[in-house]
């Protein structure tokens, strides 16, 4: 079960449903890997490239870590199946073969630095691994190296250095251009790319930036004024690199866009090599349109002996050394052993990259939540006769919060582990949940239910309903025809509060008993002195019934699971209908 080491820090609102609202299906699930880690043996992680010593005294004290760089592939592969966790920078790829290799042991991949490109995330998410990363600790080291090649390909100090060394004095030929009043284009307004445009601000520069998904008020802020992409390539006599390597931005710079730019344009990239076509920008290089580039990163790291590009005098070259700081190296070192000893730990992990990042207040907020959802599936699913045909699953929230305000994301993957893990012998965990739900055939479909009152709280119940199918407790179909399932959270203890038609109130731990029975005088009484008889410690019991004398639910909470005699002797008492014992 999932292991959350967070306080809940709520109180529950009264009221009940008004309208409902269909939530859309967010198209990505990002979903955390959240399953305890063993506790019994110490675990294994793998520093595949080389990390600040503060980090690894920190590994050390949690956990074996075995330090082997250079690794080839096979050898690689061979390692991952006696390893829990595995960390890497960007030199090491980590393919679909790593995780297949690994055979379900790997839990967790951290990546010592921002980018993620090396990391096969789909193959990570199918295996139910999650992939954490160290985002903010090498952001100044990265933008400081961004202004460094900035400033040295503006005065050829690279190629003038060479020169030098070379015993020559060609003071002529190394007359640079200045920076100040030109106008520098940020291409990816993030974390690096703020910190670049602050610091060209700085030197005089006027900064535009280009970023679809950057939030306005932030350029506006540091005064930069958001531009589209061909106003920025238009425009620029610098163009600085700082998106992330996707599909969507692979060589966004290419033959036409380099059309596009103004004549004598300078191009730095400490971002990712292939947002470049490296071999248009020989190609722009030649042709003058640009002047000068400055590159950090290069789609094959290192590059060919021969490549053309790093060949070319007004290049400028390091060898991806942006977040090659001392200081930015033992914080990415701290920032990744941190989130990778959290997340084998089985916490919520607030740097995960194939899973919801949940900041912590809002963690100690859904905490008892997280729980009610993963016990409503249990519940739902063992309700159902034949559990493998559960095909459509609707999960309804009620809350007085607007819907942008809570994020169903871990709810519903703990509600499908719910649903998954009692028929199956597949492990579900919040990274791999919607993937191993696709895969079955479930279809999870979400609903607000708007509540008047207080947003105090993040929700008031949750309802779990399974179409299509029979129950082995008739009474748990309601009148829509569903299994219906519907907790609270009270006094931060998820409760069972409806079963089909029928109100109850049994606190989700342990195991529970469900019984259909005629109402009548002395029935708690019965059942619970045939569980007494059997030493079966009852930790809750409620009745719900339609009216006074007439078909009544009763839901007990044992700590125990009693033995099939005793089910059976609740069974035989006369007034009882029907019963189901469900395991949480
Ligand atoms: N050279 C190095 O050693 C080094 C060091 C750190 C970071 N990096 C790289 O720098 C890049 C940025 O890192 P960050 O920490 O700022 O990441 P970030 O996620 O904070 O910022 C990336 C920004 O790019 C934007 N973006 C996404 N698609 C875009 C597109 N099509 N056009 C324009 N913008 C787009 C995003 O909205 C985001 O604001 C990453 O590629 C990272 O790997 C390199
Ligand atoms: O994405 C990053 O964090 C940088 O490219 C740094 O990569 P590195 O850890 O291999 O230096």
């Amino acid at each position: 079960m999932t292991n959350l080491t967070l306080k809940p820090t709520f109180q529950l609102p009264a009221g009940r449903s008004s309208s409902l609202v269909t939530l859309p299906r967010p198209s990505i699930l990002r979903v955390v890997r959240c399953a305890a880690a063993s506790l019994e043996a110490k675990p294994t992680i793998l520093v595949a490239e080389k990390l600040g010593e503060a980090g690894l005294a920190l590994l050390k004290s949690y956990a074996n870590v075995d330090c082997a760089y250079n690794l080839s592939p096979e050898e690689l592969n061979t390692k991952i199946s006696l390893c829990d966790a595995l960390i890497v920078r960007s030199g090491t790829k980590v393919t679909r073969d790593v995780f297949e290799s690994s055979a379900g042991r790997l839990r967790v991949v951290g990546r010592a630095g921002v980018g993620i490109d090396n990391v096969d995330l789909g193959a990570a998410t199918e295996h139910g691994c999650l992939v954490v990363n160290a985002p903010t600790a090498n952001t100044v080291a990265a933008a400081e190296h961004g202004i460094a090649l900035l400033a040295a390909m503006a005065r050829n100090v690279a190629q003038a250095d060479a020169s030098v060394k070379a015993g020559l004095w060609q003071r002529n030929k190394y007359v640079g251009v200045s920076l100040v009043g030109k106008t520098l284009a940020v291409m990816g307004f993030g974390k690096v790319g703020s910190e670049v445009a602050r610091r060209a601000k700085g030197l005089g520069l006027h900064v535009i930036a280009h970023d679809p998904y950057a939030p306005a008020d932030r350029a506006r802020a540091i005064g930069v004024e958001l531009v589209g992409f061909e106003e920025a390539l238009a425009t620029a006599d610098f163009i600085s690199l700082h998106m992330p390597l996707t599909p969507a931005t692979a060589k966004v710079l290419n033959d036409d866009t380099f059309a596009k730019m103004k004549k004598g344009v300078r191009i730095v990239n400490v971002a990712r090599g292939g947002v470049i076509d490296e071999d248009a920008l020989v190609r722009a290089l030649d042709a003058g349109i640009v002047a000068q580039a400055a590159l950090d990163v290069f789609i094959e790291e290192p590059p060919a002996k021969d490549s053309k590009l790093i060949a070319h005098e007004r290049v400028t070259v390091t060898p991806h050394l942006g977040a090659s700081t001392m200081e930015a190296q033992e914080g990415v070192a701290i920032e990744i052993a941190e989130a990778v000893i959290g997340a084998l730990k089985g916490e919520l992990a607030a740097t995960a990259v194939n899973a919801p990042m949940v900041p912590a207040e809002v963690l100690s907020e859904l905490k008892p939540f997280v729980v009610l959802a993963d016990k409503l599936g249990r519940l739902a699913v063992q309700l159902v006769a034949g559990g493998s045909g559960v095909k459509t699953v609707r999960v309804s929230y009620a809350s007085a919060r607007a819907p942008d305000d809570l994020d169903t994301r871990l709810l519903r993957a703990m509600i499908t582990k719910g649903l998954i893990e009692p028929i199956s012998s597949v492990f579900v965990n919040l990274v791999n949940a919607d993937f191993t739900a696709k895969q079955r055939g479930l279809r999870i479909t979400e609903e607000r239910v708007i509540l008047d009152g207080s947003p105090e709280s993040p929700l008031e119940y949750i309802q779990v309903q399974i179409a299509n199918v029979e129950s082995r407790f008739a009474s748990a179909i309601s009148d829509s025809g569903e299994i219906t399932v519907e907790g609270r959270v009270k006094d931060g203890i998820p409760h069972l509060t409806r079963v089909g038609g029928f109100e109850v109130d049994v606190s989700l731990e342990g195991s529970i008993i469900l019984c259909r029975q005629v109402d009548q005088p002395g029935m708690i009484g019965k059942v619970g002195s045939i569980l007494g008889e059997e030493n079966v410690n009852v930790s809750f019991m409620s009745v719900g019934r339609i009216a006074p004398r007439k078909q009544a639910v009763m839901a007990i909470g044992v700590d125990d699971q009693p033995s099939r005699e005793t089910l059976k002797k609740i069974g035989d008492i006369p007034a009882v209908e029907e019963f189901v014992f469900l395991k949480l």
